[in-house]
């Protein structure tokens, strides 16, 4: 595999946590000294990075253009709303056919298609388990983006989990809501299920190892286990036992939330590719 050059453009969660999984894989054929990272203020795993020998960039800086002149692949990872400050400073000097696979929710292809007018695009949205390679990731490619490209998207990607390319940009919003902000409703439910263990009479100090280690070892058994999440949440449920009458109260209840949640965000996906 040659050797290429990269440039992340916003290295914090995200960006910190897929730079961090390329150079733990040597699959990705990510290596420090041919990364870039434009970030003023670079997270944890980015600041590592340079650390190791990746190259910390000043997009401002008067040999930025000859600095960037050999990158082919450019991950787009700042928060939705810096993106019009940043695109236009930095996308004159990508060389002509570069690809940028951007993770950012809410910005529509068009938009990054006219920000970057000589680049190919990518839209993906990985999730935070990434950090771990235990994420998931959808993408879909712009008209022009090769094959060869589209397999360097994949690679790279996978280093934070599972990948599938889906033929609409509709979904990566769909998957938005879905997976991308699906962590967050997953730790909140660790939150509430700690604050009912206290109500009902766990002492505090416990109550937080009780409600985590209940997510994470049933997310384990989920991973490991051949069964459906249907399958192992009957296997919990003795007719006429405790999880009966506690699903009676819950299975009502939660699937309309989790409707109204996710096109909550799926929602806000759209309003963000209007801005
Ligand atoms: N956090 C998550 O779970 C996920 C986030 N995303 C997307 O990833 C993107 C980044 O999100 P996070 O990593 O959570 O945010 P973050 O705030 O942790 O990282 C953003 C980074 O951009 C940097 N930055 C700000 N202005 C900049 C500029 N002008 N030039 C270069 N870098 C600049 C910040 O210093 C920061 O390190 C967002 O667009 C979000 O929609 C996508 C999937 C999941
Ligand atoms: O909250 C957000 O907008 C981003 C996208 C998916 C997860 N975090």
């Amino acid at each position: 595999m040659t050797v290429e050059h990269y440039l992340v453009i916003g290295a914090g969660r995200m960006g910190g946590a897929l730079l961090k999984g390329w150079l733990a894989d040597p699959v990705s054929g990510v290596v420090a000294d041919r990364l870039m990272i434009i970030d003023p203020h670079p997270g944890d795993d980015a600041r590592n990075a340079i650390t190791s020998g990746a190259v910390h960039l000043d997009a401002t800086a008067s040999d930025i253009g000859k600095k960037l002149a050999k990158v082919q692949t450019i991950l787009l990872a700042i928060k939705p709303q810096g993106f019009a400050e940043i695109a236009p400073i930095i996308a004159p000097h990508l060389p002509q056919g570069a690809l940028v696979i951007s993770i950012l929710a809410g910005t529509a292809m068009d938009s990054l298609r006219r920000a970057f007018p000589n680049q190919h695009v990518i839209r993906a949205m990985p999730n935070t388990p990434a950090a771990i390679g235990a994420g998931i990731t959808a993408f879909t490619c712009d008209n022009g983006v090769s094959e060869r490209q589209q397999r360097t998207a994949e690679r790279l990607l996978k280093a934070g989990g599972t990948v599938h390319a889906v033929d609409s940009e509709h979904l990566i919003d769909v998957v938005t809501a879905v997976s991308g902000s699906g962590p967050a409703y997953v730790f909140h439910m660790v939150e509430a299920l700690e604050a009912a263990a206290i109500k009902i009479g766990l002492p505090e100090t416990i109550a937080g190892d009780f409600a985590r280690q209940t997510i994470v070892g049933a997310g384990a058994l989920l991973d490991r286990s051949s069964l459906s999440a249907s399958e192992l949440r009957q296997a919990v449920t003795s007719p006429g036992g405790t999880t009966q009458a506690a699903l009676d109260v819950l299975m009502p209840e939660l699937p309309p939330i989790m409707r109204e949640t996710v096109k909550a965000a799926l929602k806000r996906a759209k309003e963000l590719a209007e801005k």
